[in-house]
């Protein structure tokens, strides 16, 4: 279900940074192809040594992303296994994560948000179609491959990456901090982990594309107020000052799961947001009259 890798074949470069009991770093993989000797640039994502009880959620995550293809989807080349070693070879993506990205203080476009938006709903309509639940969908999760230019109206181009190890696996903390992203009755269990939790998390991450990668609790980490109150007591992100955003938000972040829309209705609501007036109102860089 998919391709192996040989160990000798990888070269680890720089660390990159975590995700969930992982790490990543940038390098190579040397592979001959048609006689011929390729050097190709590879993300390193390696599976802590203290959670290889996790190797085989590990390696469904990348069994998944190998079993689909699709221009939103990262390209997971293989794994490769040494020792404790579990690595997940997947293709380089040139801008990294999104939350990083827009974190940077990039100021961006309405309507290159609106691209990543339409391209996330894409990428989900087609794992819908094919009943795929992803369960980890949020901008850190979101990569630039590439970075668009408005005033050349070239769009921006995202890649969905693995959902990494399982909401099942991980233990409660790591579930409360995923509040917002993850969706109320999927804390309740795990079990409820349905095509309606990636519509959930899908309401959350462009709300974090619209508000610059800022995370939507960052004021709610207080020790004193358990995350899990904001679901207790039924409440909603911050709205965005843009109507139909905020209702085409709040509406995937319905807490009845049944009541979100299908993303063929998402992707619908997000084609009739008029760019246009909003962008003129709010845009930050002045428009040409
Ligand atoms: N400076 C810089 C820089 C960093 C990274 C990349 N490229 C890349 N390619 C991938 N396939 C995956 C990731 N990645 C990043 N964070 C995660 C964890 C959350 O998924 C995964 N980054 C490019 C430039």
């Amino acid at each position: 279900q998919f391709h192996t890798i040989k160990y000798e074949d990888l070269k680890w470069d720089e660390s990159l940074g975590q995700g969930s009991f992982t790490r990543i770093y940038k390098g190579y993989r040397t592979d001959i192809r048609d006689g011929e000797k390729h050097c190709t640039e590879v993300l390193l994502k390696e599976l802590d040594a203290c959670h290889k009880n996790c190797w085989e959620s590990f390696f469904e995550s990348a069994s998944l992303m190998s079993q689909i293809s699709h221009k939103h989807l990262l390209l997971v080349y293989g794994v490769s296994v040494h020792g404790e070693k579990n690595i997940m070879v997947q293709e380089f993506v040139k801008y990294g994560a999104l939350d990083l990205y827009l974190k940077r203080g990039k100021t961006v476009s309405v309507s290159w948000k609106l691209d990543v938006a339409k391209q996330l709903a894409s990428a989900l309509n087609f794992l819908e179609e094919k009943n795929i639940v992803h369960g980890n969908i949020c901008a850190k999760n979101l990569l630039l491959a590439r970075e668009g230019d408005s005033s050349q109206g070239i769009s921006p181009f995202i890649k969905l990456s693995d959902p990494g190890i399982s909401l099942a696996m991980l233990g409660k903390h790591v579930l409360l901090d995923r509040i917002p992203w993850v969706a109320p009755e999927v804390l309740i269990s795990s079990e409820n982990l349905t095509l309606e939790c990636d519509k959930w998390s899908f309401g959350a991450t462009v709300w974090e594309v619209f508000n610059n990668g800022n995370s939507p609790l960052k004021g709610y980490n207080l020790k004193e107020v358990p995350k899990r109150r904001f679901y207790e007591t039924f409440q909603r992100l911050p709205p965005s000052q843009w109507a139909e955003l905020a209702d085409l938000i709040n509406h995937c972040m319905d807490y009845q799961a049944d009541f979100r829309p299908s993303c063929r209705c998402i992707i619908r609501q997000l084609n009739s947001l008029i760019t246009s007036d909003y962008e003129i109102l709010h845009s930050t860089e002045p428009v040409a009259q």
